[in-house]
């Protein structure tokens, strides 16, 4: 079936031929499905293609060297031009045609056939022999089985995996072409097996590239042959797909012993087994996928031993160590088969405004999925508050609006069932979404509008929401004064070598006690509740991570500034000491990037605009009155702190390190004000 779908039909209408014209003497090869090629024996001429639609019954005539083709009926003539480069060559005579017409054709030229020929001819190409282009070339001589020219061609520096313009490479032409020993020196010069083709049908590609379609199609069977159907798609085939296509067992075999992926799809999903016909190739794949799986099983895990979860998120997220280590954790029983096959995973993830909840989770969907755009799913739950937009979230019934849509939810989870889903804002949705979110936890499946049952327990699922947070807030930050108090006692008491830390961790006392209350008081629901594997509490954050954050966050401009501007940003230590006054609990990291951009880009941008910034120069940001500053800690408001606030400065280093302070202008009052914040 899926094999048929890819090949051709066996009686198209209209039919195309097509001719090839190497040298005056003719010959014509009758092809199957009215593909015909005319070729020469004289001299090195170009070679020509034209096409031309041809209905069924109609008879052809085919007048190279005088620029036209005819198709008639009983001899009368319709003119088309179609080789325009044919005068480049000692051309037959205009009235010469094609011995053997009538089966290049593929139709009889006898009376009574109706010429409702439907005829557009055009000149597609014009190819040299030897191409100037080498990578061209190669694919040319991948098509053409010369080994010795292939071998040349790549001692001379062609790509190896260069692509044609239609999208496929070399070694996809030799496979398909059953050309064995070109495949061999392709892949011993390193052509990559597992490249797919950027060709999806001839219709699709010619819109895409503006290219005429019928151009298109010559030039795919040129390179390919004539038995795959130019309607379905070949987008990411790679070689593999191709040999399999073909039947051929030992390009197979040669590209599998060579690295070649049994397990990749194409864009349709499929692998190469799924074009395989029952026999020695099937079986070998059948073999190859198991031994592969088992490889990359135990390469992944290798990875994952090299590099944990926990390390690759840390390098995203400052803080949250707890809520870090309960995921990976998680994800870790998950992927070495520890976990309950029959559920989902789900997290719940509470805490307020801007601490990396939403981060954690697009971070982990990196992580599990190479497509992060559709292994990421992330739907706002604020959008599902009325009982009618639960048909907005699954899709509507038959009947209804919308239903040809599908919901927003079951479209994306069909694309990819394992995908990683955030629901944003949980507590905002209606009781009746919740319900259906319930169904989804418990069986790991989900019925659209159109009926149709998603199967998504390998996906995983959280919920974000800013329920009790200020109680989270409240607690972490007692915890941390508590921790503070100590550890100066200590230190007061003498007790020698005390170390300050910031971290604490939620007790569990806390958990069951204050919030687990709280969500059952607004989910209303237990069984809701004790479906969620874990939740996950982020904490505000501590003096330490806000530095941090403060670094990343001039970091980031520091980088824009050098890829845009050719600007070299710096800053002194004090700097982040005073940016990090901005941090505002209820908006978490969010105020620490909007105090960056206030304070710091905001003077970037005025002195760029007022041309105080000479190409190259570098640059840093100074703190004034640093001395007047008393560092504050965001938790531990301290009355006699920062009685005259700080202010930022920029000043230009120059090349004798010498530095000059800038006089940017407020941008409001550019006569009078000196720009300091
Ligand atoms: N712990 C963190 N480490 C690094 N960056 C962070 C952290 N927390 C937040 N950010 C940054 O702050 C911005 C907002 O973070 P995020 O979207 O994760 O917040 P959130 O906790 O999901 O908040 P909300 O509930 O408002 O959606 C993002 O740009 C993110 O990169």
């Amino acid at each position: 079936m899926m094999l048929s779908a890819v090949l051709r039909r066996t009686t198209p209408a209209p039919r195309l031929f097509l001719g090839l014209i190497k040298s005056p003497s003719l010959q014509s090869r009758g092809g199957a499905y009215g593909r015909g090629v005319v070729t020469g024996d004289r001299g090195e001429p170009q070679r020509l293609r034209a096409a031309a639609w041809v209905r069924p019954g109609a008879s052809s005539t085919f007048v190279p060297g005088r620029g036209a083709a005819t198709w008639g009926r009983r001899g009368e003539r319709t003119e088309i031009p179609y080789l325009t480069a044919a005068s480049s060559e000692r051309g037959p005579s205009p009235e010469e045609t094609l011995p053997g017409q009538d089966s290049w054709n593929g139709v009889p030229n006898k009376t009574g056939l109706g010429m409702w020929a439907l005829a557009m001819a055009l000149v597609v190409q014009c190819y040299s022999k030897n191409p100037s282009n080498k990578d061209a070339a190669l694919m040319e001589a991948a098509r053409a089985n010369n080994v010795q020219e292939v071998r040349r061609l790549l001692s001379e520096g062609a790509d190896v995996n260069a692509r044609h313009k239609l999208g496929w490479t070399a070694l996809m032409v030799a496979s398909i072409s059953h050309n064995e020993s070109v495949v061999q020196v392709l892949l011993a010069a390193g052509a990559d097996p597992n490249l797919g083709d950027e060709f999806s049908s001839v219709y699709k590609t010619a819109n895409e590239q503006g290219v005429h379609s019928l151009e298109v199609l010559v030039t795919r069977e040129d390179d390919f042959n004539n038995r795959l159907n130019h309607r379905a798609s070949f987008k990411g085939c790679t070689a593999l797909h191709y040999a399999v296509l073909a039947d051929d067992y030992s390009i197979v075999k040669e590209l599998l012993d060579r690295g070649a992926n049994p397990l990749q799809r194409n864009e349709m999903g499929h692998t190469p087994l799924d074009y395989a016909r029952e026999g020695e190739v099937m079986k070998l794949l059948k073999t190859s996928e198991t031994k592969y799986m088992e490889k990359q099983r135990k390469r992944e895990a290798e990875e994952r031993r090299r590099f944990p979860l926990e390390q690759r998120l840390k390098e995203h997220i400052i803080g949250q160590e707890s809520a870090i280590a309960t995921v990976g954790a998680a994800i870790r029983r998950k992927e070495n088969g520890w976990y309950d096959e029959e559920h989902p995973l789900v997290f719940l993830f509470l805490g307020s405004s801007g601490i990396g909840k939403t981060e954690l989770a697009k971070q982990t969907a990196k992580y599990m999925h190479k497509d992060a755009k559709k292994g990421f799913i992330r739907l706002d739950m604020s959008e599902f508050q009325e009982r009618h937009e639960v048909a907005k979230f699954i899709g509507s019934p038959p009947g209804y609006i919308g239903h040809e849509e599908g919901g927003q939810l079951t479209k994306k989870l069909k694309q990819c069932p394992n995908a990683v889903v955030l629901f944003d804002e949980v507590d905002k949705a209606h009781p009746d979404v919740l319900t259906i979110m319930l169904q989804l936890f418990d069986e790991g499946r989900l019925t659209d509008g159109k009926g149709k049952t998603i199967d998504c327990k390998d996906a995983i699922f959280i919920m974000t929401s800013n329920v009790a947070s200020d109680e989270i807030a409240q607690h972490a930050l007692q915890l941390r004064q508590e921790a503070l108090e100590m550890s100066r006692n200590r230190i007061a008491e003498n007790l020698g070598d005390v170390q300050m830390s910031d971290k604490i961790t939620i007790s569990k006392n806390f958990k069951e006690n204050v919030i687990r209350p709280i969500l059952k008081a607004h989910f209303r629901r237990d069984e809701f509740l004790g479906r969620i594997n874990e939740i996950v509490y982020f904490l505000p954050f501590c003096h330490s991570e806000l530095i941090q954050l403060v670094n990343k966050e001039l970091n980031f401009w520091a980088k824009r500034a050098k890829q845009r501007h050719n600007i070299t940003l710096l800053w002194d230590r004090e700097v982040a000491d005073v940016l990090f006054d901005g941090y505002n609990v209820h908006y978490g990291a969010r105020s620490i990037k909007h105090e960056v951009e206030r304070r710091v880009v905001n003077q970037l941008a005025a002195a760029y605009e007022q041309d105080l910034l000479p190409g190259g120069c570098t640059l840093r940001i100074t703190v004034e009155d640093s001395d007047k500053h008393l560092l504050k800690s965001p938790e531990l408001p301290s009355p006699q702190a920062e009685k005259r606030p700080p202010t930022l400065r920029l000043e230009i280093i120059d090349k004798d390190s010498k530095t000059r302070k800038l006089d940017i202008q407020a941008p409001l009052h550019p006569e009078k004000v000196c720009y300091t914040i």
